[in-house]
């Protein structure tokens, strides 16, 4: 039997939560497939937002695990200080949250259930009991980075960091958050972000570099410099796509939000606010696509477009400068457009040292 709804979400991660929270609110007949057990299992995620995100999201104290007052940049052994306040979340319970609020608004969700293909309107989601058929009006597809999936529809391989982690115990509080540029970090960058006692200590680089032989020697860095203390308590890693976003996000019937998007931020690799947003946008657009409303639907595009197009584009230049020029790529061009916040206190200083 061929199960009719009106919207498919694909992948319960943030935009895919979202979307179906949204989807389900404005009326429409919601399912949402995770091939996890649960909402918010193990993510691969250093967990930090920015303060901002708040303005989109009613981000509940429950899921808040630190207060970050800005960050702090090695490059070397120079170190800049630089505005930059957030939170670090407890993903598990932050997604999960989102699976509630969807689940609240009238979504259907199953866990175990992995989408097995795609076409048109027709979907195969594998359960543990079988094989279940879906017939959807519209899809949601945000089933996170570089998904064959995807592929399949068209979407073009995106260029992948590899992210590892450990969870870490610190030695004292730390307010910020640390970023690493390192020679040996290839490609990309590392980071300590902490968490109450302990910190999630990572990075995020070219998967020919040797992420793990690479974040080995940046522990040993963090227990020399005194930072942490001996031991890791958890493990980690995923892939970050940093080659921008795609070149549709509508396929058809299907609408693309998240990581599945190419939304992430090429060179932080932050996608949280970016997963929220679009997925938001896609709920909505989706419900427009299955009553065949293509105008509606279209608005999606140019709302990514207008609230993250420049944001990412500017920042696609930074990881070229990254990729290319690694060693001799000057801080300052490394940071243009990455973090706002921090090109604005670098104005400021220049202004006053004038
Ligand atoms: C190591 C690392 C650290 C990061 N740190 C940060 C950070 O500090 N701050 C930040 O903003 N961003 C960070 N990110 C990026 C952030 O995690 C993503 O941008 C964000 O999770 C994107 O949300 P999403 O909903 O698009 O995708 P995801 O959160 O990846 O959700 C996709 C979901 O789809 C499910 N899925 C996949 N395939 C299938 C299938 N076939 N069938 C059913 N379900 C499927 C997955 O299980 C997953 O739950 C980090 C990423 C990595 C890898």
């Amino acid at each position: 039997m061929v199960r009719e709804v009106d919207l498919l979400v694909a992948g319960g991660g943030p935009a895919g939560c979202l979307a179906a929270r949204q989807a389900a609110s404005l009326g429409a007949r919601v399912l949402l497939v995770e091939k996890k057990r649960r909402i918010g299992a193990l993510p691969h995620c250093a967990e930090f937002v920015p303060r901002a995100l708040s303005l989109e999201l009613d981000i509940p104290e429950k899921t808040k695990v630190q207060d970050i007052v800005g960050m702090e940049s090695w490059l070397g052994e120079e170190k800049h200080r630089t505005p930059g306040p957030g939170w670090v979340l407890d993903r598990q319970v932050f997604d999960f949250h989102l699976g509630v609020m969807a689940a609240k608004a009238g979504a259907e969700i199953w866990t175990q259930a992995r989408v097995q293909s795609l076409a048109g309107d027709q979907a195969e989601i594998r359960l543990p009991h079988g094989l279940e058929k879906i017939k959807a009006k519209a899809t949601v597809l945000a089933l996170g980075a570089g998904s064959q999936i995807a592929r399949e529809l068209g979407v073009e391989k995106p260029s992948l960091l590899t992210g590892v982690q450990v969870v870490v115990p610190l030695t004292a509080a730390v307010d910020r958050t640390l970023i690493f540029f390192d020679p040996e970090i290839k490609g990309g960058y590392g980071w300590l972000f902490p968490r109450g006692d302990v910190a999630n200590l990572g990075l995020g680089c070219l998967p020919e570099a040797g992420p793990v032989k690479a974040l080995a020697a940046l522990r040993e860095r963090m227990l020399a410099e005194g930072l942490i203390k001996p031991g890791i308590l958890g493990r980690g890693g995923g892939a970050i796509p940093v080659s921008g976003p795609v070149d549709s996000f509508l396929k058809g019937n299907v609408i693309l939000a998240g990581d599945a998007a190419g939304l992430t931020h090429p060179v932080t690799g932050g996608g949280i606010p970016q997963a929220v947003f679009s997925g938001q946008e896609a709920g909505k657009a989706a419900v427009a696509l299955a009553r065949g409303d293509m105008q509606e639907a279209r608005e999606y595009e140019e709302n990514l477009r207008l609230r993250y197009g420049r944001y990412l584009t500017r920042a696609l230049k930074a990881r070229r400068l990254l990729s290319e020029k690694w060693g001799v790529a000057p801080f300052e061009e490394l940071m243009k457009g990455t973090w706002p916040a921090w090109a604005g206190a670098q104005r400021k200083k220049a202004k006053k040292a004038k």
